[in-house]
């Protein structure tokens, strides 16, 4: 019985906890004397007792023994039984309230106290023992596997990179996928980077599985070094977002995947942009949304995302909180804080941030210098904005006007804001010099991932990390694996989670209270723009499920002085007659085989099929694209078998660039106009061309 002390109600007895030496030898002799006088009183028989005594002596032993406990206390707990039972015996035949008996009594319970301690003690320093000889066992056999990894890293480094290192310790990684060998570098000026520049070598020589790498780094000072190598390759396999989606703090880095030895890498963008890189299918998709989860849990962040390619990063994270009419629910916040699909909503987004940023420069200046800090502190009351800008390196690097404009914008906010608490995330399909070229993305963008997925095109590791030596594309070559590198975490190998489509459901219904709101300073700096973002007419493409088609816009616009309101439009080559004539001769072509759509003034074929605005070939004809025609031919020609968007780009991609990004909107507004049909499931989905979908008439 032991007693917990309540605030407010006082001692509170609980009858759960074992006996210690006091309250058991208090417990047994209390126990007794209750026998002894009630037994007396009522006449019971003395020599029940003993009885009773003798089966709580055995009780005892049995449990003791099966507790392994010491044959000390054993003995001890079986005396104290037969002593207890036969003082009640004699009490109750002598008369338990003379003081003989009270004497004697407590004299029992005190030596009984004291023998209860003296083997507890000795149980507690067996225990002790015991676990002590355990983990000396485990450590002999740990420094025995240590001590042979030594020797054998000592004759490797030697044998492949010529320098005699002596190794301090080896650190074997908790997660079991790998160790870390603190080594001292010989004498005579030997640096590190001897043998980080032979890291494939070591990983060839140690017989490393594919994945698995052997990188140096520095160590404590400049005469160590810390080999890190893995031995299980965690980026092979799928690893799904970690299922707590509790909150986090910009300040805290926000998670963004796993390093090969299965611990969490960080950003850390308070200050820093990021760049992530990767090609087509390389899981850059995944990965923005492995971002955009880490945002939506941030208490301080607020995420604004710009994809121009029918805002397919940021929509998942919108529909969720909509409602049956497109407008945000009651009580459901979004999980990103503004979503621009197009050019027109993506300028007044940075126009906005641009505004936000200088006018925060001046209405924090007291708060600034009451923190004695140039940076504004970011809270939840004055959130950062983290602008999420999905193929925002190629925007950079487009050249049509209207691409132009947004750069500027974007690299002014890049420019301006870091101080003022917003940072952007550019992903780019490749890291092409017009991005890492840019003095400014490589001074702010220090936050690098390049997603490799197996592709070794355009895929220039040295520029994009500077500095590092031994990565090789190859060592990657997994969906949603590459190499991740921060000013805090050199630049190494990692694998970015998986996250599903229900898990970004689940973190927006999860998050939705937890976002903050924008600072009322900001606010009214970012003006009726921002106030009026989820304004019916300014999201009535979300409701539609996808942002309108090129044509559809093109058209609602009445084609004004060029407005350039979609991706697509970077589709168009610089020789327009070049594209015309390609245009003119796929439209006859393909009208000529399978009549698709009827001549201005003749009678349509179809008239049970109503025209598809925008999406048919006749609809296309004044839109100078010849990549979606040629697209379009491609579904046909492809027959009842199918084809996918990655195909479709593969062969567009020579002729006219079309990235596979643009496919799967042409072929997303196809599906949902009836022009094509969507078969199967996941990685198995084709799209079929509605003449040769199961079921379609041969004439159709
Ligand atoms: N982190 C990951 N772990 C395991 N598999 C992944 C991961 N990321 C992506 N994948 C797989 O790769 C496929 C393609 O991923 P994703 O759509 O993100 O690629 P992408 O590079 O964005 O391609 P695209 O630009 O063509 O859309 C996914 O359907 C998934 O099966």
């Amino acid at each position: 019985m032991s007693t917990t002390t309540q605030a407010d109600t006082g001692p509170v007895w609980d009858w759960a906890a074992g006996h210690g030496p006091v309250t058991g030898a208090l417990s047994a002799t209390t126990g007794c004397l209750a026998v002894a006088t009630t037994g007396a009183a009522a006449g019971m028989p003395p020599g029940w007792v003993l009885a009773v005594g003798a089966a709580g002596a055995i009780g005892h032993t049995v449990t003791s023994i099966r507790d392994r406990l010491a044959a000390r206390t054993v003995g001890m707990r079986a005396a104290s039984w037969l002593v207890g039972a036969g003082w009640t015996t004699w009490a109750m035949a002598t008369g338990p309230l003379s003081w003989a008996a009270l004497g004697s009594l407590a004299t029992i319970g005190v030596g009984m106290g004291a023998a209860a301690r003296a083997t507890l003690l000795h149980e507690e320093a067996r225990e002790l023992e015991a676990i002590a000889a355990a983990e000396r066992q485990v450590a002999r056999e740990l420094s025995a596997e240590r001590r042979q990894i030594a020797a054998e890293w000592v004759d490797r480094i030697q044998r492949v990179c010529g320098v005699t290192v002596r190794v301090l310790a080896v650190e074997m990684w908790p997660t079991g996928t790998g160790f870390t060998i603190d080594a001292e570098l010989p004498p005579g000026g030997i640096t590190y980077d001897r043998i980080a520049r032979e890291s494939a070598r070591l990983s060839a020589d140690a017989r490393l599985p594919h994945g698995c790498t052997a990188t140096a780094s520095q160590g404590i000072d400049q005469g160590r070094v810390l080999v890190d190598v893995t031995t299980v390759n965690v980026l092979a396999a799928e690893v799904t977002y970690p299922s707590d989606y509790g909150p986090l703090s910009l300040h805290s880095g926000i998670p963004w995947g796993l390093r090969t030895n299965a611990d969490e890498i960080r950003a850390y963008l308070r200050e820093q942009c990021a760049l992530v890189v990767g090609p087509t299918g390389s899981g850059k998709t995944n990965m923005v949304h492995t971002i955009l989860a880490g945002f939506a849990r941030a208490t301080d962040v607020l995420t604004w995302v710009i994809d121009l390619n029918a805002g397919s990063a940021g929509l998942p994270w919108v529909r969720p909180a909509l409602d049956s009419s497109g407008q945000t629910a009651d009580g459901m916040r979004p999980g990103v804080d503004w979503l621009a699909a197009s050019h027109e909503e993506a300028a007044l987004m940075l126009d906005a941030a641009v505004r936000i940023a200088k006018h925060r420069k001046m209405a924090y200046q007291d708060l600034m210098s009451k923190a004695n800090t140039d940076l504004l502190p970011i809270s939840d009351r004055i959130p950062q904005i983290m602008i999420v800008i999905d193929e925002g390196a190629e925007i950079l690097a487009s050249s049509d006007r209207e691409s132009r404009k947004l750069a500027e914008k974007i690299l002014e906010v890049i420019r301006i804001a870091r101080a003022m608490g917003i940072r952007t995330v550019l992903t780019a399909l490749g890291a092409t010099g017009a991005v890492l070229g840019n003095l400014m993305i490589r001074r702010e963008a220090k936050v690098r991932v390049a997603l490799t997925g197996g592709e070794t095109e355009g895929m220039d590791l040295g520029k994009q990390f500077p500095g590092s030596r031994g990565l090789r594309v190859d060592q990657a070559p997994y969906k949603g694996a590459g190499f991740m590198g921060t000013p805090e975490s050199p630049a190494a190998l990692f694998k970015s989670w998986r996250i599903l489509p229900n898990q970004i459901r689940d973190i927006v219904a999860a998050t939705s209270d937890r976002h903050p709101t924008l600072d009322a300073t900001s606010a009214k700096a970012a003006g009726p723009d921002y106030a009026r973002r989820w304004d019916h007419v300014r999201t009535a493409w979300m409701r539609d499920h996808a942002a309108p088609s090129a044509t559809e816009q093109d058209r609602q616009q009445g084609h004004t002085d060029g407005l350039n309101l979609s991706a697509l439009r970077e589709e168009r080559s610089a020789d327009p007659l070049s594209e015309d004539e390609l245009a003119r001769k796929f439209r006859e072509q393909i009208d000529a085989q399978f009549a698709t759509a009827s001549e201005p003034g003749h009678p349509t074929r179809e008239p049970e099929q109503p025209p598809a605005p925008g999406l048919n070939l006749s609809a296309l004809r004044n839109e100078d694209n010849a990549a979606r025609q040629a697209a379009l031919a491609l579904l046909l020609a492809a027959g009842p078998e199918g084809t996918g968007a990655s195909a479709i780009a593969r062969a567009l991609a020579d002729e006219h660039g079309t990235t596979r990004q643009t496919v799967v909107g042409w072929l997303k507004a196809w599906t949902e106009d009836g022009t094509a049909v969507r078969v199967g499931t996941g990685t198995k989905a084709r799209y079929v061309h509605r003449r040769h979908a199961p079921g379609a008439s041969p004439e159709e």
